[in-house]
């Protein structure tokens, strides 16, 4: 199956294309739509090893000048250091504002390539081929790009769209069990705050290995997403439903920063313990926790929050969250499954939430 979908912000559009096998063709793709231009690709060292050969041969059928940066994998490339990187090498390849950055990787090669497309000689091109279901489900879409500072993450970031986003499902084939689940995590969050039929789809669903399914699962999200940021490009209304679970999820990734849990599993935590004490106050229809902690288990997520953790220090980290606004902070809560909304409390109160 192809989809096509064209994201329409204030600012511009730009087209998602998802389609098994697109990869395999991407230097015809780069080359029809960027002819001339050069190609700054921006990667990690999985990713090189994998498809670095491949990749090196479509992008001489591309007819494009090309050259690439290859990032250590995990957080680590998501900060000051790989940025300097970056600027370094865009600079030795004598990038101008008429070129393009491309980032193939995960979240985190998305996120800072994102922030150098952003800030290099103010904004240059930037194409996005996601190739973790959590990059194809959630973050290559939406413009979002950030570093962490050692006291957060995400912490300095900009809102930067990208021109083209190139989706290839058959990535996700190859995927560990571990970042299966990680992508799974942002797709049941995007069923719990807005598509209760695509939440019974999850559960009714065999394999996620099944690549048909998988790529309408990735489509159905991108449009959920396509429906929220078009509404609400800088998270100051709608959007904030696409943090839920994140205000204590980016917390606990902080408080383990040597990966114990990845993105989605965090995030999953962040779901459930909120859910858990919102149903609990009256705020979430009864038996919303029990469904949501029923597909987390499907999926291999976990639920409860780390044994031993730390929770003033939690509390002092999920602080942080970009939803705050002065001494008052928008939590994510679901109504019910299908249905997110926002509900401000006074910082104080968000004791209460874990
Ligand atoms: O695109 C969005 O909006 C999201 O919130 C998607 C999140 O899943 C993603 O993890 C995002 O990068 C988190 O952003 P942040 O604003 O909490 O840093
Ligand atoms: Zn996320």
């Amino acid at each position: 199956m192809k989809y096509n979908l064209t994201i329409n912000m204030k600012t511009g559009k730009y087209p998602v294309l998802i389609e098994s096998g697109l990869f395999s063709s991407i230097g015809n793709l780069l080359g029809q739509h960027f002819p001339g231009k050069k190609l700054a690709v921006i990667t990690d060292e999985h990713i090189w090893k994998t498809y670095g050969d491949f990749l090196g041969k479509q992008l001489n059928a591309s007819h494009c000048q090309w050259d690439v940066l290859i990032l250590p994998p995990g957080e680590s490339s998501k900060s000051f250091d790989a940025l300097a990187q970056i600027y370094k090498k865009l600079l030795s390849f004598q990038i101008t504002r008429d070129d393009v950055i491309i980032s193939l990787g995960g979240g985190i090669i998305g996120d800072v390539s994102g922030f150098a497309a952003a800030t290099f000689l103010r904004g240059v091109y930037f194409v996005q081929i996601p190739t973790t279901l959590i990059g194809q489900v959630d973050s290559s879409i939406g413009g979002k790009n950030a570093i962490n500072l050692p006291e957060g993450k995400n912490m300095v970031g900009t809102f930067y769209q990208p021109d083209y986003v190139f989706i290839d499902p058959d990535f996700v084939k190859t995927l560990s069990d571990f970042h299966m689940a990680d992508g799974m995590a942002e797709i049941i969050k995007y069923a719990c705050v807005a598509d209760a039929e695509l939440f019974s789809d999850l559960f009714r669903m065999s394999s996620y290995r099944d690549t048909d399914l998988i790529e309408s699962i990735i489509y159905r999200c991108c449009l959920i997403k396509k429906q929220i940021i078009e509404q609400d490009e800088k998270d100051n209304g709608i959007r904030m439903l696409s943090n839920f679970g994140h205000t204590f999820g980016h917390a606990i990734e902080y408080l383990y920063p040597d990966g114990t849990y990845g993105h989605g599993q965090a995030v999953a935590m962040g779901m459930q313990i909120i859910t858990e004490k919102s149903e609990a106050m009256g705020l979430t229809a009864i038996n919303t926790s029990a469904m949501l902690k029923e597909i987390l288990s499907e999926y291999n997520l976990p639920s409860a929050l780390p044994e031993g953790i730390d929770k003033e220090l939690l509390i002092q980290s999920a602080l942080r969250d970009k939803k705050r606004r002065g001494n008052k902070i928008n939590l994510v809560l679901l109504e019910k499954i299908g249905i997110g909304y926002i509900h401000p409390i006074e910082k104080t109160e968000i004791k209460n939430f874990i």
